[in-house]
Order: C-alpha cells, then sequence, then structure tokens
C-alpha cells in the first residue's frame, strides 16, 4: 500500500501550519495565550495551526472521509475568549493560506474555522483511516520563544502508517543542537516517513530530503540523551538513576515536544526518555509522528516495560511508566537500567 497522496498533502498541511505558527511565535503577545480547564497553555497558533491542516487535508484529499483526532476544541475558545482573539485567528489563517497561494477560495468565516477546529473529536481506534494531529506540540516551549513542533499522523486499522513533523526551531546541520533555543537564523526542519520507506528530513524552506538514520552507537558511555525541558512532564531523578547505570557521561539534552523524536531519529542523541512519576495519561498526537519517525529510521519506541505503543486503543495510549526510544543496539541495557530504577524506586518508597 502506498501513501503517496496522503504523504504530499500531510507535508504541505504541516509546513503551511508551521508558518502560521512562526508567524505568530515572532511577535506573541499576552492576549495569544489562554488557559484551559487542565490549566495547561493554548494560543491562537494551536487553534490557527489545527484550521490550517483540517482546511488542506480537506482540499487535498477531497476523495476520502477524513477522520481527525486533534487535540484542540473550540468549547473554551467560544466561551471565555473575546471577540479579538477570534479575529486574531481568522485573520491568520486566511493570511497563511492567500499567501501559499496554492487553493482559491473565498476568506474563511469565524465560523468556518471554529467548525474546521472542531473537526478533531474523532475517538481514534482500530478501524479505516484517522488522523491525528497535535497542531502545537510543546506548547510551553513555544511560548517561551523555543522548541516545538508541528505533528500529524496517519492510523490505517490502528498502525501508524505516515508522519510528518515540522521543528521550525531546529537546525537543519546534523548533530548541531545542544539544548532547548532556537539557533540563530534557523530555517527549521521537516521529518517525515511512510511504512516500509524510511525517515526523510529536509528544510521548512523546502531543501530536497536526505534520509536520515538513528545513531548506531552501541556503548552507552559514547551516547547522549534527551528528555523534556519542562520538570513535570518526566521524572528526572529516574532518567538520571538509568543514565549512571549505563555509563552514560553527557549532560541531559532536554527539549520541548517531538522534536527529540526528530532529532533522535538522525542520531543528534542515542536515547529518549519520559517517565512519569505521578499518574498521567499520555496522549496519541504526543507520540504518533515521532514514533514512526524514530522507527523508520531504524530505532525502537516501547513503553518502559519494552512494549511497543498501541496506536489503536482511541485517543489514549495505554503505558504505565511512560517511553523510551532508542537503537537497536542499545534497547537490552536501557531496558534493563529502566526495570532495575523502577524497582529501586519502588522499594524505597
Ligand atoms: N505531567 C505531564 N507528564 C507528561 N507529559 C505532559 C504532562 N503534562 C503535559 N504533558 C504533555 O507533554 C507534551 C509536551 O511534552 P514535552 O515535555 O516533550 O515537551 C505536551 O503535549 C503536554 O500535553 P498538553 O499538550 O496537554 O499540554
Ligand atoms: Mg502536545
Amino acid at each position: 500500500m502506498s501513501y503517496d497522496k496522503e504523504l504530499t498533502a500531510a507535508k504541505k498541511a504541516v509546513s503551511l501550519a508551521a508558518s502560521l505558527c512562526q508567524k505568530v511565535q515572532k511577535e506573541l503577545s499576552q492576549s495569544d495565550v489562554q488557559s484551559k480547564s487542565d490549566k495547561s497553555p493554548v494560543t491562537v497558533a494551536d487553534y490557527g495551526s489545527q484550521a490550517i491542516v483540517r482546511f488542506v487535508l480537506e482540499r487535498e484529499l477531497s476523495d476520502e472521509p477524513l477522520s481527525l483526532v486533534a487535540e484542540e476544541d473550540t468549547e473554551k475558545l467560544r466561551k471565555d475568549s473575546g471577540e479579538d482573539a477570534l479575529q486574531r485567528i481568522t485573520k491568520l489563517v486566511n493570511e497563511t493560506i492567500s499567501n501559499d497561494g496554492s487553493y482559491i477560495t473565498s476568506p474563511l468565516s469565524t465560523e468556518d474555522i471554529l467548525t474546521a477546529i472542531d473537526s478533531g473529536k474523532s475517538k481514534g481506534g482500530s478501524l479505516g483511516r484517522q488522523w491525528v494531529l497535535d497542531p502545537v506540540d510543546g506548547t510551553k516551549g513555544f511560548i517561551r520563544g523555543d522548541q516545538y513542533a508541528v505533528a500529524l499522523a496517519l492510523l490505517d486499522n490502528g498502525k501508524v502508517v505516515l508522519g510528518v513533523l515540522a521543528c521550525p526551531n531546529l537546525p537543519l546541520a546534523l548533530a548541531s543542537i545542544t539544548g532547548n533555543a532556537p539557533s540563530e537564523n534557523a530555517v527549521g526542519c521537516l521529518f517525515y516517513a511512510t511504512v516500509g520507506s524510511g525517515t526523510s528530513m529536509q528544510s521548512l524552506d523546502g531543501s530536497s530530503p536526505v534520509k536520515v538514520h538513528v545513531s548506531d552507537i552501541g556503548n552507552a558511555e559514547d551516547a547522549s540523551f534527551f528528555e523534556s525541558y519542562e520538570k513535570a512532564h518526566s521524572m528526572r531523578d529516574l532518567t538520571s538513576s538509568i543514565a549512571r547505570k549505563l555509563g552514560v557521561k553527557a549532560p541531559p539534552v532536554r527539549m520541548d515536544s517531538q522534536a527529540k523524536y526528530g532529532a533522535l531519529s538522525r542520531g543528534d542523541g542515542a536515547i529518549y526518555m519520559r517517565l512519569h512519576d505521578k499518574p498521567y495519561t499520555e496522549k496519541i498526537w504526543d507520540h504518533a509522528a515521532g514514533c514512526i519517525i524514530v522507527t523508520e529510521a531504524g530505532g525502537l519506541v516501547t513503553d518502559a516495560a519494552g512494549q511497543p505503543l498501541d496506536f489503536s486503543k482511541g485517543r489514549y495510549l495505554d503505558v504505565v511508566s511512560g517511553i523510551i526510544a532508542t537503537n537497536e543496539k542499545l534497547m537490552p541495557s536501557l531496558l534493563k537500567a529502566v526495570r532495575e530504577s523502577l524497582e529501586e524506586k519502588d522499594s524505597s518508597s
């Protein structure tokens, strides 16, 4: 099965959404940011990006029914934000579409855009095709001016078959990433993969794609590892205990968003750990695109017990202690170190 048409549509959708996000990040004002009911932040870029992706997928794939599982909905937006935020989103979406010039359309109304955003409420699952979108992954990083991603994946009967990840603040040069802040004049990276075809990377401004591969390091002493920039998103005492057991010498590279999966897929580091302290339910849009980008680049992504991630269960992932990713050589020792560190933590609490 080829997913060429879907890949072209997904790359176009994600690139346009990323250009909207770049514009907003450059001139972000306080009124662009709101707080969701779970206290996490959401911005006009999250909403605009989701509307753009829906619009492009619909235009490019008009002969297919479109099911979308996406992070945002408009409940809060309709209830609590003023006319200004709605106008700002409407203007951003229309400007992005008209600057691109590929689509002949009269300007979308605010209601058209709210409807597009609300089309992301599919329950997901194991049947048929489901698009999976995080319109701005790493919103906290986005607000800080650091790394973030636009992440779009396609599930076919519950399996991830395609992933596209735009990382507007990730430099293109291999192995040049040392932290979370964008490098000067970064044009950003677009990673993409379809099942069985490997992972490619190109610049967001359209350079020729190159195939990327995960690091082939077999000795953990030479490896470096990624974890969240936000302390609350992964247990740092546990990741540092695991790194010690493995003999990792380099300090952790802390980065927001699925940009970590992108950087891992091209071998900037060899290990990614995301381990939970309190119960936390991972969402499929936070991992689907990143997961296929790493696996098609030769890596492995599992839960903390070594089980592959199962995207067929609906909007959520059923992982208990967290998610880890690395290459095939390092996975056995990483799993052993994770198991031992989790046991030590349990016995001391
Ligand atoms: N306590 C938590 N543990 C793990 N991930 C979290 C937690 N709180 C929020 N997240 C999610 O982590 C993602 C960003 O991860 P990273 O740390 O890799 O940048 C966001 O999608 C965010 O979800 P949300 O999108 O609901 O804000
Ligand atoms: Mg997210």
